[in-house]
């Protein structure tokens, strides 16, 4: 009988206009719907079968939206601006967000030309009226760009871009980005000024290419119209938002502003009332509905470079341009990605095997340490990921909770766990691996004692205060990894030396070094009706045995027999090991401490 086996493609959905170049990549691999007109509330219910969503910038992607997504894993915005994903939200969600920095850059330049021209010229005032049948040739008498001020908000990569095309119409340029790049600016000739009043007051046309964010929200008031020259034209193809609507509107219509040209507003589509639709009806406006990245080139440009991000990550790689994520360059991120197994399980080991690690009361730092070809890789975030994942999986109750690259600092930081990544240049030439992992942790607990001088029968408040806080640290415990043939190895645990490999479920017994050992543990097993699948001891490292041997050295030289000796017996066995085996092994036959692992 042929049994045929269903696994489900991850889905995509896509809430708008996006243009088909990309989609193509996406078809074979995930089943891709093409949604649009949907309601918040119709989308929030349909969210949760999808693993990415591709957005323009019409779709809100809020807080309330990101509950339900219990599958995302992306965002992707096929365009520039993510002002309307709520990007904090999918950062602690762990969903990555990307964009396409630079598909539509020329579009919006262009457009932003477009709208000045059309702005200089009255072409849409002028259209508008040849249509209805005038001839008004005196009335609809336009300015030059030629040697007129263009001055630029935000010299960003469209506002330099638009500099660029400007320059070649001939116009003087200035600018006002507290960010830019002097030598770009210089390039472009554009002439910095400090401030925004200093561009405001020389402008003959004002352009604004910054993102919509706190310090831009509102730039444009009624103050800041009022300082302009009355010649002065406006432009904005950057965001709704940046520019008081009501107050342009008052200004147009008092004559201390000439025109503008508006292809963004502060709500989209404008509600028929607000002082969006007054601008948008207003003569001295040429207004369009947010056209600057619609061209067929740049539709495709922001299509193909989102697509392409999406399959990365449903694919487990890292995107070239997240907006929530470090970059990783790709050869780097292959590199790193059998260590980022082994950082995983080495977390999840220090979880299970060390029960201090549910401790609360103990603050534990960890030091990562990378040694060989790893000390190398410029950015060794997906291993930071991989730790906090391995050291809070095991222990999260929230089964929902995605740990990764985009969220695992925040996640770190909310639980009080410090990790310090160090480089470290040990020659790792002569060992059989090319890099070698340490995970140190570093246990702390905060107690309270006398400070020196302290009268013990002072009353409770003055007790208080004779009292401090001091760190009590207790021992280190360290484990060391390594990857062979792209397989994570434990190489140390602790003072015991010895290579296994972390997976399935394993049985760790720490017991004194003496014969009958693995006898008896195989006995208590079997008993228990557990199979041993595989089984391996770890001696002492060299290092502690030698401070052993030196301690257990007699008067006449002569080494002790030293009954204490430990080793560490790891098996994988074939089921979990309750806890009433495991008490029942530890005793009077040498097995000291015994913890169950599962990987
Ligand atoms: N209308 C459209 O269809 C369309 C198309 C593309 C881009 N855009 C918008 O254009 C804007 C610019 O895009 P970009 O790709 O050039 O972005 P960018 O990040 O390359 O440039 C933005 C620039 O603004 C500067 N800036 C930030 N805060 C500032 C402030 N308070 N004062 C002055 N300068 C400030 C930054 O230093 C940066 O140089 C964005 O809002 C983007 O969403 C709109
Ligand atoms: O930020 C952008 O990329 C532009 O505003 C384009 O937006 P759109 O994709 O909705 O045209």
């Amino acid at each position: 009988m042929n049994i045929l086996r269903h696994t489900r493609k991850p889905k995509i959905l896509i809430t708008e206009k996006v243009s088909p170049d990309g989609l193509a990549l996406l078809k074979d691999q995930f089943d891709v719907d093409e949604k649009k007109d949907l309601s918040p509330e119709e989308l929030k219910s349909i969210i949760s079968d999808y693993e990415a969503l591709i957005i323009r910038s019409e779709t809100k992607v809020t807080a309330n939206l990101l509950s339900a997504a219990k599958k995302m894993r992306v965002v992707a915005r096929a365009g520039v601006g993510v002002d309307n994903v709520d990007v904090q939200n999918a950062t602690s969600h762990g969903i990555i967000v990307v964009n396409s920095p630079s598909g539509n850059i020329n579009a919006a330049a262009e457009h932003t030309i477009a709208l000045l021209m059309a702005v200089a010229r009255n072409v849409g005032d002028a259209s508008q009226s040849i249509k209805a049948g005038k001839w008004e040739r005196s009335r609809l008498v336009g300015v030059e760009a030629k040697g007129k001020t263009l001055a630029i908000v935000g010299l960003g990569k469209v506002g330099l871009t638009v500099a660029r095309i400007a320059n070649g119409l001939g116009m003087r340029l200035i600018a006002y980005d507290p960010y830019a790049n002097p030598n770009l600016a210089a390039a472009a000739s554009v002439i910095l000024q400090p401030s925004l009043a200093d561009i405001l007051k020389e402008a003959d046309f004002l352009t604004l290419h910054t993102p919509l964010v706190a310090s831009t929200k509102g730039m444009i008031g009624k103050a800041e119209l009022a300082s302009m020259k009355p010649t002065a034209r406006i432009l904005n193809v950057a965001r709704g938002g940046m520019i008081d609507e009501d107050a342009l509107v008052e200004a147009l219509d008092a004559g201390t502003i000439a025109g503008a040209g508006i292809d963004v507003f502060t709500s989209e589509p404008p509600a028929p009332d607000s002082s969006a639709s007054r601008l948008i009806a207003h003569s001295k406006v040429v207004a369009t509905p947010h056209l600057g990245a619609s061209t067929k080139e740049a539709q495709e440009n922001v299509s193909i470079d989102v697509c392409e991000q999406v399959v990365s990550i449903l694919s487990g790689e890292l995107p070239r341009s997240a907006v929530n994520a470090p970059i990783v360059l790709p050869d780097e991120y292959r590199t790193l990605q059998p260590y980022v197994s082994l950082v995983e399980k080495m977390g999840s080991l220090y979880t299970q095997h060390y029960s201090r690690a549910k401790n609360e009361s103990f603050r534990t730092t960890f030091d990562l340490i990378y040694e060989g070809k790893l000390a190398t890789i410029n950015t060794t975030k997906p291993l930071f990921a991989a730790l906090v994942k391995g050291l809070l999986t095991s222990i999260t109750s929230d089964d929902g909770l995605n740990i990764n690259i985009v969220n695992a600092e925040l996640l770190a930081k909310a639980r009080g766990i410090t990790i310090n990544e160090q480089k470290s240049r040990e020659n790792v030439d002569e060992k059989p691996y090319s890099s070698l992992i340490t995970l140190r942790a570093r246990a702390m607990q905060s107690v309270s004692v006398s400070r020196p001088g302290s009268r013990n029968n002072s009353p409770s408040a003055a007790r208080t205060l004779n009292r401090k806080a001091v760190n009590v640290v207790d021992d280190d415990q360290v484990i060391q990894g390594f990857v062979s043939g792209n397989k994570p190895y434990i190489a140390r645990l602790d003072k015991f030396k010895g290579e296994f490999v972390p997976r399935g479920t394993l049985l760790i017994c720490r017991n004194f070094d003496s014969v009958g050992k693995i006898g008896y543990v195989g006995n208590v097993l079997g008993r228990a009706g557990v199979n041993i699948k595989f089984m391996n001891v770890a001696p002492l490292t060299e290092e502690v045995e030698e401070r052993q041997n030196e301690g257990s050295v007699d008067g006449e030289g002569e080494v002790k027999c030293d009954a204490s000796k430990e080793a560490l017996m790891i098996l994988g066995v074939d089921k979990p090991v309750g806890k009433d085996v495991l008490e029942s092994l530890i005793g009077e036959e040498g097995v000291l401490e015994a913890s169950v692992v599962t990987f």
